[in-house]
Order: C-alpha cells, then sequence, then structure tokens
C-alpha cells in the first residue's frame, strides 16, 4: 500500500501543498516548527480521520481560515483511489472514492498506516488509557466494525453513568433503566473483549520473535490483556457475556454508591513482561523503548496478515532516538516493502544507507522541496 500524492489546502501551516512520493522511503527534514509533524499527521488523518494528536479539529484549520482539505491518492491492491477529508465550523466530512462517507467504519480500513511517535516511546510506561487507546486504533483499522461497537460502548456508558450518578442521589429510585442500560452495555462489551483477546494473540505472535532478534537473543517478550473481570483469553463473546452479567449484579451497590460503571473495556489494561519480569514497573528505558519498537514492528506484520498489503509507516521525530543496532533492525524489517517516512530535525543520528535510498523533502515554514 501507498501513499502516491497528497494535497493540502488551509491545513495547520500549510496553505497550499501538492506533492508526490516515493514508494520506498521519504526524509523529511526540516528545523522545529516548520510543519514536519504537520505532514506526517496529515497522512495519518487521512487513514484515522483523526490526528494523532489533537482530539480538537479547530485545530487543524488553518488560522484565520474557514476551513481544511486534506486529499490523498492511495494505491492499494494494484488499485489507485482518493481520500478527502474536509474539516471546518460544521464539522468533518470524509470521501472514500469520491462518496462521502456517514459512519467512521465505512471509511476507516481503506488506507492503513502505522504511526511511531516520540509519545508511542510511553507505551508501555505511560497511563492505561494510551494502550487502551492503542488496541481500539489498530483493531478498528483492520476490522472497522471494532468501531461501531466501541462507538455503541462509549454511548451507552455515558447514559449508564449518567443514571448511576441519579441513583446515587436517590437510591430509592427504580433501577429499570439502569438494568436496559446494563444489558445494552454488556452487548457491545463483550464483543470489544473477544476481538481484543483475537488482536492480542495476534499481536504476541508476531512481537515476540521480533523482540527476541533486537534484544540480540537476550529478551522474551510476553503480553498479557488484564480485564475487570476473571475471564480466559480464549472465551467467546456469549461466555464472556455471562461474566459480565454476574459481575455486573454483584456490583450494583457499590457502582450507585461510586455513581460510576466500574467494570468493562473502558478500565482494562495490557500488560508487557520482559523475562518475566513487568517492564512498566522493573524495564529499564532501553527495555521499554524495544518493546514499543517490537509492537510497532509488529503491527506492521499484523496488518500485513490481516490485510493482505503492508501499511505505510509513519516515523515521526523517533529514527534518530533509537540506537544504530535497532535502527538497522527497523530497517532490515521494512526494507523493500514498506512505504516509510521519516521526519527529523538532522541527517545526524540517520544511518547512511537509510539516506541513500531516500527521496529527500525540505520543510520550510509550510512549504516543501524536493
Ligand atoms: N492551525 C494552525 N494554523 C497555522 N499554523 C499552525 C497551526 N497549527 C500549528 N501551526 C504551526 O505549525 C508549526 C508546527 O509544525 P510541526 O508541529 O509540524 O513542527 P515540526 O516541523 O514537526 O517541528 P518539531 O521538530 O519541533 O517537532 C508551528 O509553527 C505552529 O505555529
Amino acid at each position: 500500500m501507498h501513499i502516491q500524492q497528497l494535497q493540502l489546502k488551509n491545513y495547520r501551516n500549510y496553505e497550499s501543498l501538492d506533492i508526490t512520493f516515493d514508494h520506498t522511503i521519504n526524509v523529511i527534514i526540516g528545523e522545529n516548527a516548520q510543519g514536519k509533524t504537520n505532514l506526517m499527521e496529515a497522512i495519518y488523518l487521512l487513514a484515522f480521520t483523526k490526528s494523532h494528536r489533537t482530539p480538537r479539529e479547530k485545530e487543524l484549520v488553518k488560522w484565520e481560515e474557514e476551513y481544511a482539505k486534506i486529499e490523498g491518492r492511495v494505491s492499494k491492491r494494484n488499485q489507485s483511489f482518493p481520500l478527502e477529508i474536509v474539516i471546518s465550523a460544521k464539522g468533518k466530512k470524509a470521501k472514500l472514492n469520491r462518496i462521502e462517507q456517514k459512519r467512521l467504519s465505512d471509511y476507516i480500513g481503506a488506507f492503513n498506516v502505522v504511526m511511531f511517535a516520540p509519545e508511542d516511546l510511553t507505551l508501555v510506561k505511560g497511563a492505561p488509557q494510551i494502550r487502551r487507546r492503542f488496541m481500539d486504533m489498530e483493531l478498528g483499522q483492520i476490522q472497522p466494525r471494532y468501531i461501531y461497537h466501541l462507538g455503541q460502548y462509549q454511548k451507552i456508558l455515558k447514559q449508564r453513568n449518567h443514571v448511576l450518578k441519579q441513583l446515587q442521589r436517590q437510591s430509592n429510585q427504580d433501577r429499570t433503566i439502569l438494568h436496559v442500560l446494563t444489558d445494552q452495555l454488556i452487548e457491545h462489551a463483550a464483543t470489544l473483549l473477544e476481538r481484543r483477546f483475537v488482536f492480542l494473540n495476534l499481536l504476541r505472535k508476531w512481537a515476540q520473535p521480533i523482540h527476541y532478534g533486537i534484544s540480540r537473543n537476550l529478551e522474551t517478550l510476553d503480553i498479557a490483556y488484564s480485564p475487570t473481570i476473571e475471564v480466559s483469553e480464549e472465551a467467546k463473546k456469549g461466555k464472556i457475556a455471562d461474566i459480565y452479567s454476574r459481575k455486573f449484579i454483584d456490583i450494583e451497590e457499590k457502582e450507585i454508591d461510586r455513581g460510576t460503571t466500574l467494570i468493562g473495556p473502558h478500565r482494562d489494561d495490557l500488560l508487557f513482561y520482559v523475562n518475566d519480569k513487568d517492564v512498566q514497573i522493573y524495564g529499564s528505558q532501553g527495555q521499554q523503548r524495544t518493546t514499543a519498537l517490537s509492537v510497532k514492528l509488529a503491527e506492521i506484520e499484523l496488518i500485513y496478515n490481516e490485510v493482505g498489503e503492508y501499511p505505510v509507516l509513519l516515523l515521526d521525530d523517533v529514527l534518530s532516538e533509537l540506537d544504530d543496532y535497532r535502527q538497522s533492525h527497523l530497517l532490515q524489517t521494512i526494507h523493500g516493502k514498506v512505504q516509510t517516512f521519516v521526519s527529523t530535525t538532522s541527517v545526524d543520528g540517520i544511518q547512511h544507507e537509510t539516506l541513500n535510498q531516500a527521496t529527500i523533502f525540505r520543510v520550510k515554514d509550510g512549504k516543501v522541496e524536493t
């Protein structure tokens, strides 16, 4: 899969841009605050319709302008098709093949991207929501239906929390609505959990040999899912739903007392173990980095296996953060098969072979020169 062309109109600090990319490696060089990450973000946005760094879409529109437009031409399975996102005060429109898609799940998945940015180095160490977001984004792009269930789950969760808050204030109220919402929540929670278990199994399968290789055969990696209920990873939706039902009955008084939903996929986490030790607690910074890199490289293979084509890889300001050995490993893994974008302030710290193979773009004040 490749992105062949990118056109921007009033996007961040780009007034107007039209560039074509190399199918192998594209290196984007520029001083700080010139627009390198903005360019990566625009490619990411074409895949997910969302920015990787802000939930506030207004920020993406160039200051003093009314709207931003991001267009891309992508080739997948020997076919080329256009993607378009327009953001304005009226909201966001996403077009696939020039046809507006009303539901996110009809758009996401057409173009697959894996981003590795400095904040991904906190995948292991950071807060649980970073790991949940990672699972949700990756699952969403290989199984668009997952996005539908996630959206429904979040909507019902909000309503349920609202009802729990009302009951907290006046606990002798009728609980019928709470029970209806609980059943609806369980339906989607069980689907999300079942799909996360399958995803985790695949991620583990691909990440383990990669981690072993990057650590020069010194470290084994394991990844575990940490749910809020006692359930086996092999459990199917029906069984998971039963366990949730029983647990919700058990904790009903506690939930009313706290005024919030205490169990469910929105509270789950992923745990990473290196040589059987929890790497979040005991891992060195190097081990945490290696784990994050292994997981990202595993995602590339996972998408290839699920979708049948390699995704586009965006390395925003991270290549020079990796030592020579990790860089070589990464470059060997992607060589000749993954279209890659590397952004950096300087070529120092980037291996010469990478630069020899690459097309170089220079970014200055929202303009790009090749
Ligand atoms: N909505 C916007 N309208 C106009 N300019 C914007 C907007 N949002 C961000 N910018 C500008 O974009 C620039 C930042 O670009 P970007 O984040 O791509 O930097 P970068 O080249 O990746 O730099 P660094 O190496 O520091 O990460 C800043 O000058 C910022 O003021």
